[in-house]
């Protein structure tokens, strides 16, 4: 079975109940009416049931055994406000402006489903910027316990490829922290290898990615990566990790035996930690649209429970695809 395949069979096993807030973009309407066909999570679609519908059945799709959730109709309005109250007090959050977000951004209303349990995950972003999905999780559901950042990945499926693992990569991070130091950086590497762990069941080989390999290049970015590679060295023991490393030493091994001879790591990577968003962002980018690589998220890690994003050039099979990841990253949150 590959990737994705693996992840929605384990979806199955442990079903759980993924919100989904953007009803009003058809590609959200076609991932529903997947998931529902290859039964691999409950869904929460949240709007206007009759709109929902109506908007399902003019493209020849039925959602009527779908679970709808309109924010204006709920009996569980007043119980989501003082959630949200309650999450933000500290900011001095009143019922009433919570009253407003809660009836004005659905992403909102969906984030505070999943804080009050009635969903497990939230999966949005097919139209909406990264920030506007992720702004509220951050906000609302906060950290997972022992954890000081939240993180963005990718899952490349890179077709034909012989590196990596078969040809499957995480890339980290590419959708959140936009220029981590070097202890952020130490702290997405260790996070990324359990996303790793999780998700693909393999053993991570992780590379800090850097444009100078084992000291070929100086520069303070360069520093940043090294310092990095030492504190998640400290941090994280038990895990394959080394830097700094460019691309190619990282993941061909005859080049990485070749810049760094004798290294575990180089030419085996298949975690990819980037200096900057810059770099991870679009590095997964080109990955995506030139190798034709199959790319799911950003999903988000270490976080109090799973909200993912979806890149808005997404199609309806990516959000599917992001749908199985979230429930499996629901089942392993304790
Ligand atoms: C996500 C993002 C919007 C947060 O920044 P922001 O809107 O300025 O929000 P703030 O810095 O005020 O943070 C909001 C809350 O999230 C928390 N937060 C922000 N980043 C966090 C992180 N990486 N980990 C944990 N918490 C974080 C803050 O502590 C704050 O909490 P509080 O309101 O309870 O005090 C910002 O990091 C961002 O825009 N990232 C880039 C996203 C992007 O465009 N990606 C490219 C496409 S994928
Ligand atoms: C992940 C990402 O880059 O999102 P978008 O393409 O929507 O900016």
């Amino acid at each position: 079975m590959n990737f994705i395949e693996t992840i929605k069979e384990r979806a199955r096993k442990d079903r759980k109940t993924i919100v989904l807030p953007e009803t009003n973009d058809i590609r959200t309407i076609q991932a529903a009416v997947k998931i529902m066909e290859e039964d691999i999570a409950e869904l929460v679609l949240l709007g206007n049931r009759d709109k929902v519908l109506g908007k399902a059945a003019k493209y020849g799709y039925d959602l009527s055994e779908v679970t709808i959730v309109d924010p204006e109709k709920t009996a569980k309005l007043d119980e989501y406000i003082e959630v949200l109250v309650e999450a933000r007090k500290s900011k001095g959050m009143t019922y009433e402006e919570a009253k407003k977000i809660l009836l004005s951004d659905y992403l909102y209303f969906g984030v505070v489903m999943v804080k009050a349990g009635d969903a497990d995950g939230m999966v949005a972003g097919a139209c909406h910027a990264t920030a506007d999905v992720l702004r509220p999780s951050l906000q609302i559901l906060k950290t997972a316990p022992g954890t000081k950042l939240v993180s963005a990945i990718f899952v490349m499926v890179v077709p034909n490829c012989e590196y990596g693992s078969n040809g499957i990569f995480i890339f980290g991070d590419a959708g959140l922290n936009q220029n981590p130091n070097a202890e952020e950086l130490a702290h997405i590497a260790g996070t990324t290898a359990y996303s790793f762990e999780l998700l693909v069941q393999q053993d991570p080989y992780v590379a800090m990615i850097s444009h100078s390999t084992k000291g070929s290049a100086k520069h303070p970015d360069v520093d940043k990566v090294v310092e990095a590679t030492r504190l998640a060295k400290e941090m994280y023991p038990e895990i394959k990790l080394d830097g700094e490393y460019q691309v190619d030493a990282a993941i061909v091994p005859s080049i990485g035996q070749f810049k760094a001879p004798g290294s575990e790591i180089a030419g085996n990577a298949n975690v990819l930690i980037f200096p900057t968003l810059d770099a991870g962002n679009n590095g997964y980018k080109l990955v995506q649209r030139l190798a034709k690589a199959e790319a799911y998220g950003p999903l988000t890690q270490g976080i109090a429970k799973p909200v993912n994003d979806l890149s808005r050039g997404c199609s309806a099979e990516d959000i599917v695809g992001v749908v199985a990841i979230t429930a499996v990253q629901a089942s392993a949150q304790r």
